[in-house]
């Protein structure tokens, strides 16, 4: 089994960087730490980034793992290898666009670029955004599925995440004792499906509501209530015609032992208790 510790980053292309930097700073609120001609590298918090735009193909995205030990990117190799999935190390040019020490790639069984990272780079500088969106971390993301029961068993028996809780063939998964870190849903398309961080308070997901709503920002969903991790959320689209969530209020699972993952309905009272209707191709039938 190969222990994930921790969501690291998402890769995504783009046809304009600077569209995104734009609204990722003025619009999501993270703080643009470096920038070339092809990437920009944002963050929401003290990590060296969480985000890189890079221009080029806007189809292309990957996300990153960190794991503990630098032994687990050979180990990982090896697991996958027994999977019939060729993994390929990064180059040391490839580790510096990173900002990682080391670096394993490989896809997922849907087709998933998926980033296995040793060391990923952290600062000693706080965060710092233009806009106080109110973010706390980088909270989570959504992964296309074309066959959830596959890739649920991929994602919890090669890799070491664990079910929270299902909606209809989506899955929330668990890395650590908040709720999901990463999250399947059924569709025919691969990749990101959307990108969430976490805010400080309902406040921050109200405030948010009405300054998207002044901005011209399309909301896809929300303000509402999941009653799954129990959070507080808002979604809208990036000019990348993305899917973004601010949410807070996830809840921990700390009893490991006992928790039973529950099996919600495929219902839009599954992915908000408050009544509010999802815009969300894959969060609805
Ligand atoms: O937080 C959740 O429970 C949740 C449920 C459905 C879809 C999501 O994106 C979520 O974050
Ligand atoms: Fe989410």
């Amino acid at each position: 089994m190969i222990h994930l510790h921790d969501i690291s980053y998402l890769r995504l292309g783009c046809q304009n960087l600077s569209e995104m930097v734009e609204f990722a700073t003025d619009i999501l609120g993270l703080e643009l730490r470096h920038k070339t001609d092809t990437h920009a590298y944002l963050r929401g918090d003290s990590s060296a980034y969480n985000i890189c735009y890079i221009e080029g193909d806007a189809d292309y995205d990957a996300c990153a793992f960190e794991v503990r030990e630098l032994s687990e990117l050979d180990k990982a190799e090896k697991e996958l290898a027994a999977e019939g999935i060729t993994a390929k190390r990064a180059t040391d040019e490839e580790c510096e666009e990173r900002q990682v020490n080391s670096a394993l790639f490989f896809a997922d069984p849907n087709g998933n670029r998926v980033e296995l990272v040793y060391r990923p780079y952290q600062t000693g500088v706080r965060y710092f955004p233009g806009r106080d969106a109110g973010i706390t971390e980088f909270g989570h993301f959504g992964l296309h599925t074309g066959d959830s029961e596959r890739d649920i068993r991929f994602w919890t028996e090669v890799m070491s995440a664990r079910v929270s809780d299902k909606i209809g063939e989506g899955a929330l998964l668990r890395i650590d004792p908040v709720h999901h870190k990463i999250a399947l849903f059924a569709s025919e398309h691969t990749g990101v499906q959307h990108v969430n961080f976490q805010v400080a308070s309902i406040d921050d997901v109200m405030r948010s509501w009405y300054f998207l709503q002044e901005k011209n920002v399309p909301i896809v969903f929300g303000p509402g209530r999941h009653p799954t991790s129990t959070a507080m959320f808002i979604y809208f689209l990036g000019p990348d015609k993305r899917v973004y969530e601010y949410s807070s209020g996830v809840k921990r699972i700390t009893d490991e032992e006992n928790h039973t993952p529950r099996q919600f309905e495929m219902a839009p009272t599954s992915f908000c208790m408050w009544g509010a209707k999802p815009n969300v191709d894959e969060f609805s039938e």
